[in-house]
């Protein structure tokens, strides 16, 4: 099948893409909404906000147009308690001068005469003269509106002068003049009173009116002038949300990681997001001026809608671009909020020195206004100001799409911005975060801790696709100390020795072999070691050696199975074969392109397929959808993608469940998906890194039958830590521990190589009661028979059957034995005899431990064996046989040792899991001490602080002894390959 490639196939994986970006959204519909619809929630609440104030503010004719004017005539002294804050029992007014008799009269008519209520006598209170009332003022605050003093000069003149408090009030949004409701009455009363009185007449008519001007409406409330920048910077918060968080899950979930394997264009995937987003953006923009035209603000209806709608969208898609280059810096989605709601904090913050007019006028440096302007959130509340302003008065037209490059009526800025400006910075902006957010995408290190160089772009191989793709490890802000090389160690084990051996001929030879898929050459990858610059401590890592050289071929049409401990490297040498790590040294041929070079590499990922360790699937896209968009990404034909994506399902049986979320997929299913993932397109090279965790025994025998059926006419590598797995698919296996390559063979060569031997069971038949001999009786002459001729135990009995373990070095006496004991079956009362090797678990776990004895050897690592006897002795990890030093006696002239079980633990560190009975040391075993010369006996502090004794070292090699049973329960498995000898 012939691949897209180029302009078609960016092409391509753009629109699968797009596509995916649209389903992702559709299907959180409820995000999307809140997207999408924010704005009308957010207007509504503009609009509420506007009718309280306009209600609170119903009294002032400043609001309406006023044509005739209705006329305040005597306006009366209200009582005390009118007062918005005042003290109770309060006063109508003080007054002073009591000393005169003429003065007391007018007070007095001033109370009797108060329009429409007179002041009782309780509601007044008089002083001598003006210092008394401020002495008492002092003394009683907010107990009175106002004060008269008055000063009777002559029979013909009597001053007066008033006191009030002059500071409007507000209170729950309701204004208090003092002027118009304390002072004015007040004024009015006491000259009419004081003109009565010097006149002589109580009923000289005095009246006094006021009045306005007649006018139009003055002033708008504009709630949304001041509220406006606050809420819309809201609503835009949810669309930046959102990205960020989609982008941060695609890392997180190694998502991006596995497209890009697959060979994904950077820019299909970030152009597909950038158009998605623009729509989405262009929507939540259109729809915020038609929810603010609806809701008649004249803000909308006014300035003219292309003005409108730009300064939103602009401002929205800025901020998406914000979010893309932020999105670099995060590596957990659920940080998203977070930052979106830092960022809505710095910018509401920055918003009102905005609106309070900073940067934004002429005493301001340029330098200022260009710094402030980065910001998006400050260009947009300059905007909605510069459009607030055109209307806020209703004689003011608003802007025109033909006015946008000029100074509004009410710019009170010294025209330093217009609308137009805005809209070129927020254009302008948007590209440096775009731009930005593509540069520290690529320098900072992915969900793996890979990067590319600070200065990768300015390579040319970047440019012309020859190179520049090159990555590297370590954050920006961290140093990496100096890798220091692997030595070299000549492989021990003869088969290794002669596959790298091959490998290096062929290599120097410049030969490539017709047959094989890959060709590991000397591969090594060190993680290097960083020193972390902190604000108070430095954080340092020493360099790791997790590759220490691989040589081997991997054959096409086979499968390959690597095995090894957790940690062993396996995964790291698939990551550095399909090009997420880097290599630190060697190479690796995969059907002759090189793994060092960018084409080489480029060429690689269209003919592979990878099933990471961990499943590659967004929970919101069902199987089907996962693998077109696979599909397209990888470049298939389109004609061919529905065949080809069906069949993929049927294969893994997931054609019922195709069109389900993956979401709501279990373990196992997930894992068939990232299998029929890996396999689409005919990939020439399939990786499968434990493809089977977390099956059940049904669906991964069913996973194997399809791995099995895949594996003609393709290489694949696999990873797995089920034996039987490795045993029933495998080719060839190799095991790795702690970075290097153990041994490399079929599984039956390395079974008859690493295990222990044979292992024969004898299974008896149901009488036991055979020739007349009584229970354990009957089975002793096989028992007898097994030692006379082969000097082995049975390592496992009981009614039914016997175990027996046949160490290798016996296997040129198996054919007679076994011949001679079917023929004796009857007599012996033998239903059954099968022979098979030792199992490819025993092998693994004799090789993890000799790596780990290896590594102990060079570390010095010892453990602690707690013995049944009581007693304890140090020895190396991994140590298989340990003679126990002080137990030598005349009956065991060298002593007793014991078998040591290790296992596993959950960091796949070898730990004790129990030890045999203790048994006689035989003759002439040769004994060995790897760790420290002069063994047996020597004296070391142990973990209790008690002298402890290290156990003497026996070599397995010579340690061909029989088991008698264990403090832990071992049991072996009797499958594998085996003879079968039947009666
Ligand atoms: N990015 C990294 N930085 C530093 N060390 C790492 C990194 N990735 C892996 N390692 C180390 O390299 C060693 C090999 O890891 P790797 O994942 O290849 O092992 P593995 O054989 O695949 O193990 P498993 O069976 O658990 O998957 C481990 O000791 C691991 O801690």
């Amino acid at each position: 099948m012939t691949l897209q490639r180029g302009l078609p196939l960016l092409l391509q994986q753009y629109t699968a893409l797009f596509k995916k970006n649209l389903l992702l959204s559709w299907r959180s519909k409820r995000a999307t909404f809140l997207q999408l619809f924010a704005s009308f929630f957010f207007i509504l609440l503009i609009f509420c906000i506007q009718a309280a104030m306009e209600k609170s503010f119903a009294s002032s004719t400043a609001l309406k147009t006023v044509t005739d004017p209705t006329a305040l005539i005597s306006p009366p002294i209200p009582p005390c308690e009118d007062k918005f804050f005042v003290n109770l029992p309060c006063y109508d007014f003080v007054w002073s001068g009591n000393r005169s008799s003429k003065v007391t009269q007018i007070v007095n008519a001033i109370m009797k005469n108060n329009p429409g209520r007179s002041i009782p006598i309780e509601k007044v209170r008089s002083f001598v003269d003006p210092e008394a009332v401020d002495t008492w003022l002092m003394a009683n605050p907010l107990l009175v509106p106002g004060a008269l003093h008055f000063i009777e000069r002559n029979a013909t003149v009597i001053s007066y002068g008033i006191q009030t408090n002059s500071t409007p009030e507000m209170n729950r949004g309701r204004f208090e003049d003092p002027t118009f409701k304390f002072q004015i009455p007040l004024q009015i009363a006491a000259e009419r009173e004081i003109a009565r009185s010097l006149i002589g007449d109580p009923n000289f008519n005095w009246v006094v009116g006021f009045k306005e001007f007649p006018h139009p409406t003055i002033e708008a409330i504009v709630a949304l002038d001041t509220i406006g920048p606050t809420f819309f910077l809201a609503v835009a918060m949810f669309g930046f949300v959102l990205q960020i968080s989609s982008l941060i899950t695609e890392k997180e979930l190694k998502l991006r990681q596995a497209m890009t394997m697959m060979g994904v264009f950077d820019t299909a995937y970030w152009l597909s997001w950038l158009t998605w987003e623009g729509i989405l953006t262009a929507i939540s923009a259109l729809l915020t001026v038609l929810f603010g035209m609806m809701f008649q603000f004249d803000f909308f209806l006014k300035n003219s809608f292309p003005v409108v709608f730009l300064l939103f969208m602009l401002f929205q898609f800025n901020l998406i671009g914000l979010a893309f280059m932020l999105s670099a810096f995060i590596s957990k989605s659920t940080s998203a909020t977070t930052v979106g709601f830092f960022v809505f904090l710095v910018g509401f913050v920055t918003q009102l020195a905005t609106s309070s007019g900073f940067p934004y006028a002429k005493k301001y440096s340029r330098m200022i206004r260009a710094l402030w302007s980065l910001f998006p959130p400050n260009t947009f509340s300059q905007g909605l100001k510069l459009l607030a302003d055109a209307t806020s008065t209703p004689q003011d037209p608003g802007i025109s799409w033909s006015k946008r490059a000029e100074c509004g009526p009410n710019d009170d800025t010294g025209c330093v911005l217009t609308i137009n400006d805005i809209y070129l910075w927020l254009l302008g902006t948007f590209f440096l975060w775009f731009v930005l957010a593509l540069y520290f995408d690529n320098i900072t290190p992915n969900a793996s801790g890979v990067r590319k160089s600070i200065f990768y772009f300015l390579k040319p191989g970047y440019w012309t696709g020859k190179g520049g793709n090159r990555v590297e490890e370590g954050g920006i802000c961290s140093c990496i100390g100096s890798v220091p090389p692997v030595d070299h160690i000549t492989p021990d084990d003869e088969d290794v020795l002669e596959e790298e051996t091959l490998v290096k001929q062929h290599s120097m030879e410049g030969l490539v072999d017709p047959n094989v898929a890959v060709q590991i050459r000397g591969l090594a990858k060190t993680y290097p070691g960083t020193t972390k610059f902190g604000c108070c401590k430095c954080k340092k890592t020493s360099p790791f050696h997790a590759l220490k050289g691989l040589w081997m071929n991997i054959a096409k049409d086979q499968l390959f199975c690597l095995l090894g401990p957790n940690g062993a490297g396996k995964t790291t040498t698939i990551n550095c074969l399909t090009g997420l790590f880097p290599v630190t040294g060697g190479d690796a041929l995969i059907y002759g392109n090189s793994i060092r070079s960018s084409v080489g590499m480029s060429n690689i990922r269209k003919m592979i397929g990878v099933c990471p360790q961990f499943d590659i699937l967004w929970d919101a896209l069902s199987g089907e959808e996962h693998l077109k968009l696979f599909a397209s990404i990888k470049g298939l034909p389109p004609s061919s993608i529905n065949s080809m994506v069906e069949k993929s399902l049927a294969e893994v049986k997931l054609t019922e469940a195709g069109k389900i979320r993956a979401g709501s997929y279990s373990g196992g299913m997930k894992r068939r998906l990232s299998v029929a993932v890996s396999l689409i397109g005919d990939p020439k090279l399939v990786f499968l890194d434990e493809p089977t965790t977390g099956m059940d025994p049904i669906t991964r025998r069913h996973v194997w039958d399809i791995i099995q059926e895949t594996k003609k006419g393709r290489a694949i590598i696999l990873t797995t830590h089920s034996m039987e797995e490795a045993d029933i698919l495998s080719d060839r296996i190799g095991i790795m521990a702690k970075g290097r390559l153990r041994c490399i063979g079929t599984s039956i060569r390395l079974k008859s190589r690493f295990g222990t031997g044979f292992i024969a069971n004898i299974s008896f038949v149901e009488s036991n009661n055979h020739n007349g001999e009584a229970g354990s009786d009957s089975r002793e002459p096989v028992k007898k028979f097994f030692k006379d001729h082969l000097k082995v135990k049975p390592i496992e009995e009981n009614k039914a059957f016997m175990t027996f373990v046949i160490p290798h070095d016996k296997e040129n006496l198996l054919t007679s034995f076994f011949a001679e004991l079917q023929d004796r079956e009857e007599e012996f009362g033998i239903s059954d005899i099968q022979l098979g090797l030792a199992t490819l678990e025993e092998v693994f776990l004799n090789i993890a431990r000799k790596a780990e004895l290896e590594s102990a050897a060079v570390d010095g690592t010892m453990v602690t064996l707690d013995l049944t006897s009581g007693s304890s002795v140090e020895i190396p990890v991994g140590a298989r046989f340990i003679g126990i030093p002080g137990t030598e006696t005349a009956e065991n002239p060298r002593g007793v040792m014991v078998e040591v079980y290790w296992q596993q633990d959950e960091s796949g560190s070898l730990c004790i899991s129990g030890h045999s009975t203790e048994m006689p040391i035989p003759e002439n075993i040769p004994v060995t001490d790897p760790v420290a010369p002069g063994h047996g006996g020597v004296n070391l502090l142990g973990r209790r602080g008690r002298r402890q004794v290290q156990g003497i070292v026996i070599d397995p090699e010579f340690a061909t002894f029989t088991r008698s049973g264990s403090t832990s329960s071992r049991r072996f498995s009797r499958s594998g390959s085996s003879r079968r000898f039947s009666s």
